[in-house]
């Protein structure tokens, strides 16, 4: 890249920022780039790093907050355009990226980008561009005219290859990758109108979902949740849409037994109780639910979720050992949520597309296999077993389930209704772009009497 000089590598020394939104800018710029070296170098996920820094630095408002936590995500929305501005170490390529990034993101801090963009040296370029990939696409060609610019390399190529998408369906999950989704909420214990009612007095532009008679849409606008009376009397639940179709498609009964084989901190076992507690609609549900997990701290996590819901029939079961830690041929219901690539997740984590190699996906495939027909074991004959990762790639979901299916015969798969495409299926995935989630695969399977 020629266009755009090459300032000290480190500091942003020589440059004069003498507006109030110049400086801003250039200490924005310095805190992205270490924020952004923590990440990139450190392989540290760029949620946890953004939470040490807000921890440790409490100077700054909510205002200089948003600059750099929606900079520094949408830098890795972009990535795989905006590194070819040249090396992000050196100034001049770091300001054309910051400026880029802004543009991309049509985000409104404006006086903001315009400083970094006069601190790249570039000359002006198009800053009142569409949303549409093919006019992003544009943007960059301005800003790079020596380079080109593919919609397919927005993500790394090594994913193309363990989930292999062509056409129509390549494009339409690259556009869902180079945006957000919503905070996606499930209402527990509380009617949808009425949790909306309080949302909105709350001044939350929440909406009911069209697809599920719980779900929420919160929107797009970061939250503190514990100032929030709906959640801290356990009717709110966070949970992403495309997370919730798995527990519509375990669809337990009220009185039936469940076992969440790894239930982390709950989100999926709180759902199955919430599930069973609609069904039975004021009546008793005997039902309950045991969850287990090999990390502590989860369960620790679950247990206070539970509480707050007022939820009784969740029991924890710690898995400590290859032993199962539950009895065998016991339950109605098991559903194994796999330990993944989470490569459905990359629309809210883009960092880890960059962060992450095919080694993500092909290393777990056999724990998946493992967990899964160990798991299988505590099904009563007649019960059901779901399997479900947050997983994209074939390997980790497809695949397991058939080699399973080969081990096992006395497990078959049922048919399953897409919830948001209304397709029939027997392995089920949820692409982002269907109904603005993230990504996630299902299949239930009963154990034949
Ligand atoms: C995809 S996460 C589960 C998310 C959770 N179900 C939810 O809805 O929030 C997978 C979980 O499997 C757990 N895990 C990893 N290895 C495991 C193993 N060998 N046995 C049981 N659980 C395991 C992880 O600790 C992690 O919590």
């Amino acid at each position: 890249m020629t266009s755009i000089p090459n300032h000290d590598s480190h500091s942003q020394a020589g440059l004069q920022a003498t507006t109030p939104a110049q400086k801003r800018a250039l200490s924005h710029a310095n805190t992205i780039k270490l924020l952004f070296a923590q990440v990139l170098q450190d392989a540290q996920p760029a949620d946890r790093v953004l939470a040490n820094y807000f921890r440790e630095h409490k100077k700054h408002g909510s205002k200089d907050r948003r600059v750099i936590r929606e900079t520094l995500f949408g830098l890795f929305r972009w990535w795989g355009w905006l590194q070819k501005l040249g090396a992000w170490q050196q100034s001049g390529h770091w300001f054309a990226m910051l400026s880029g990034c802004a543009l991309l993101e049509a985000h409104p801090w404006r006086d903001i980008r315009d400083a970094w963009q006069g601190f790249s040296g570039l000359d002006t370029f198009p800053v009142d561009i569409g949303r549409s990939l093919a006019e992003q696409q544009a943007l960059m060609a301005a800003m790079a005219p020596e380079q080109t610019f593919t919609a397919g390399e927005l993500v790394p190529a090594w994913f193309w290859r363990v989930c292999p998408l062509e056409g129509e369906q390549q494009t339409r999950l690259i556009e869902a990758l180079c945006s957000r989704p919503p905070i996606w909420a499930r209402a527990q214990k509380i009617g949808v109108d009425e949790a909306l009612t309080e949302l909105k007095e709350a001044a939350l532009a929440a909406r009911a979902s069209e697809y599920f008679d719980d779900a929420i849409n919160l929107g797009h606008k970061s939250m503190n949740l514990n100032e929030l009376a709906l959640y801290k009397a356990g009717k709110l639940e966070i949970q992403d849409l495309a997370s919730q179709v798995i527990g519509r498609v375990c669809a337990p009964a009220p009185n039936e037994l469940w076992w969440d084989a790894c239930s982390g901190a709950g989100g999926k076992s709180l759902q199955l109780r919430s599930l069973m507690l609609q069904k039975a609609a004021g009546r008793q549900s005997q039902g309950s639910i045991v969850a287990s997990d090999i990390r502590t701290k989860a369960l620790e996590e679950l247990g206070k979720r539970a509480l707050r819901a007022g939820f009784e029939g969740i029991s924890l079961a710690r898995w400590q050992s290859d032993e199962l830690p539950v009895p065998l041929a016991h339950f109605d219901g098991v559903l194994v949520d796999a330990p993944c690539s989470c490569t459905g997740t990359w629309r809210r984590n883009p960092d880890m597309r960059w962060l992450d190699g095919p080694d993500s996906v092909m290393d777990k495939t056999g724990l998946q296999l493992d967990i899964l027909s160990r798991s299988s074991r505590a099904v009563k004959p007649g019960g059901i077993l779901v399997y479900a990762t947050c997983s994209l790639a074939p390997a980790e979901n497809q695949d397991v389930v058939s080699k399973f299916l080969a081990l096992h015969d006395e497990f078959e798969l049922q048919t399953l209704q897409h919830p948001f495409t209304g397709e029939s299926t027997q392995m089920l995935t949820v692409w982002p772009f269907e109904a603005n989630s993230d990504g996630m695969f299902v299949a239930r399977m009963q154990k034949r009497f």
